[in-house]
């Protein structure tokens, strides 16, 4: 007999042997396996005496609660907290993640717990990015990821917050918003001249990505430069792919199966690496230690001089300091991006806050001159409705996933090592215990009853940036680019949109979500550089 026809043979009896079995005994079988699953599952679930076992809904086997996640998980996630409470486990796939709401808890998580809370979890998506070496993303939370964060700060402090030598009345940031927002201006005047109307987001991510590229790289892009248009473009898609609960990070199998997102996701990430590495290349070339250019020149002068770190004595490879780059640039225009298309939206939906913001930029900054970040404490509104923008949309409905360092409890649940942590912030900008009337856009919630000032209790109760250990490094330098973009654009042009009606704002879900591109259209109020 040959070898396939053992195997048929075999086969075959199998076959038969399956046509046999009843129904009656495929239930069986099932019940038992459910029943073995279960004792097995709360065997795994024992906790220490004193403390109780996080709470949520029964999982599935094999697919765990994956499929009550549904499209948007930040909503879902929202409803099972008003069941379950604000630490609650849900399974995807196989493994168990903790799920975090709640403004209290999440304080009480990444501040005062902030070391236990400050890992990230080992993701099949992160392992992808920047050569699985990413800041942001890697696993790593000790003291490399600690030196590195420290490098990072600088590094902006140094680029960005530093007094601009120009003008020594602003920071070197400001210097680049203004020129690039005053671009920006231009650019949309063009528009309404030729076309009328126009999509406003192809326009603004590459003036915002301009901004971190004149910090990171010391150059700028033009707005027709299909190289850099490209780059841009990829965050929708990197976004999908890597936001909270993606199955592919959870069900194993799902990374061996062939998929279309994934294998793109893979090319985003070489495509982001090969144009980043490329510059890195040219400044590696050109580097002169007497004058550093920018953020990458200081990288580079920081691995050429093997600088220990003074608080931790860790030494870092060329790639750990160079790579730090990709993670500032990454970060540094998709988030900025998405506010303030997120603000042009609302502005075109709400065309008397937009008045209302004109009328204060108005009196307080006139049309004589372009608006300053100093001129922040003196336009309370506008400041209002930028933190109701961030509040209301919650476009990065969780931070990047968290994971636990160490075994510890929290709301009197035992929490183990090494759980996936999702925060929601979305939860938190949305609770009813926290906000009147929260799904209501409203920029008078944050300002105090005379509405001159800004109330510093409401402020504090937005989360958008994260907390604790893991908060944004970019949040002072975000925070400013929105306020400028906003504010030069609005002193000289107003935004409006036709069929108001028809404008879809349920937004995409993702790491950070979007709107669904649309076109506005634009009528200019005077032109800053006819006065001047
Ligand atoms: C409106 C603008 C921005 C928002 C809303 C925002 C929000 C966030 C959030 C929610 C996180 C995750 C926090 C966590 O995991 O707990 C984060 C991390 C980060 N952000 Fe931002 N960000 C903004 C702008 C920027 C800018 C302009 C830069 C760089 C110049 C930047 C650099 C980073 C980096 C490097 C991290 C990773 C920090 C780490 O893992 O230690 N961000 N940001």
């Amino acid at each position: 007999m040959s070898f396939s026809s053992g195997i048929t043979g075999k086969m075959m009896n199998v076959v038969s042997y399956l046509s046999e079995v009843s129904a009656t005994e495929v239930l069986l079988a099932s019940v038992v396996f459910s029943v073995v699953f279960l004792i097995l599952k709360s065997y795994s679930q024992r906790v220490p005496p004193g403390t109780k076992r996080m709470p949520g809904p029964f999982p599935l086997p094999l697919i765990g609660n994956t499929l009550s996640l549904s499209k948007n998980p930040h909503l879902s996630l929202t409803k099972m907290s008003e069941v379950y409470g604000d630490v609650l486990q849900i399974q995807i796939g196989t493994k168990p993640v903790l799920v975090l709401s709640g403004l209290e808890t999440i304080r009480e998580a990444l501040i005062k717990q902030g070391e236990v809370f400050m890992g990230r979890p080992d993701l099949f998506t992160f392992r992808l990015i920047g050569d699985g070496q990413s800041l942001t993303f890697s696993q790593d939370s000790g003291e490399v990821w600690k030196a590195r964060r420290r490098l990072a700060h600088n590094a902006l402090k140094t680029f960005a917050i530093a007094p601009s030598l120009t003008y020594s009345s602003t920071s070197l940031v400001e210097e680049h918003i203004c020129r690039e927002a005053d671009y920006l201006v231009r650019k949309f005047q063009q528009l309404i001249e030729e076309q009328g109307e126009f999509d406003p987001y192809r326009y603004v991510v590459v003036s915002v990505a301009n901004v971190i590229c004149a910090m990171c790289f010391g150059r700028r892009y033009n707005h027709d430069d299909q190289n850099f248009l490209d780059i841009v473009n990829l965050t929708d898609e990197f976004g999908a792919a890597a936001a909270s609960g993606n199955p592919a990070d959870f069900i194993p199998i799902l990374q061996y199966l062939p998929s279309r997102a994934m294998n793109r996701f893979v090319d985003i990430n070489k495509k982001f690496m090969n144009f980043i590495q490329k510059i890195v290349h040219e400044h590696y070339q050109t580097y002169d230690k007497n004058a550093v250019r920018d953020i990458t020149d200081s990288l580079i002068q920081h691995s050429q001089e093997r600088k220990v770190d003074e608080n931790s004595n860790v030494q870092l490879s060329d790639k750990q300091i160079i790579n730090i780059v990709n993670d500032l640039f990454g970060a540094g225009f998709d988030t900025v991006t998405t506010a303030l298309s997120w603000s042009l939206t609302y502005l075109v939906v709400n065309p008397k806050i937009q008045d209302k913001i004109q009328n204060e930029l108005d009196q307080v900054i006139g049309r004589e001159r372009r608006p300053k970040l100093s001129d922040r404490s003196q336009l309370p509104y506008t400041e209002a409705f930028i933190l109701e923008m961030f509040r209301h949309s919650s476009f990065l409905p969780f931070t990047i996933p968290h994971c636990t360092t160490s075994d510890t409890v929290l709301n009197g649940c035992f929490i183990p090592k090494g759980i996936c942590v999702l925060i929601n912030q979305w939860q938190v900008n949305h609770d009813p215990k926290l906000w009147k009337d929260p799904f209501k856009f409203s920029p008078e919630r944050f300002l105090n009853e005379d509405g001159l000032s800004l109330n510093k209790t409401e402020m504090e109760k937005a989360l958008i940036f994260g907390l604790g250990k893991r908060r944004c490094v970019g949040e002072a330098i975000g925070r400013a680019e929105v306020f400028l973009f906003l504010t030069t654009m609005l002193q000289q042009m107003q935004f409006s949109i036709q069929d108001v009606e028809k404008l879809d704002m349920s937004p995409q879900y993702g790491l950070t979500m979007k709107l669904k591109r649309h076109h506005v259209t634009a009528r200019l109020r005077f032109s800053m550089m006819a006065t001047q």
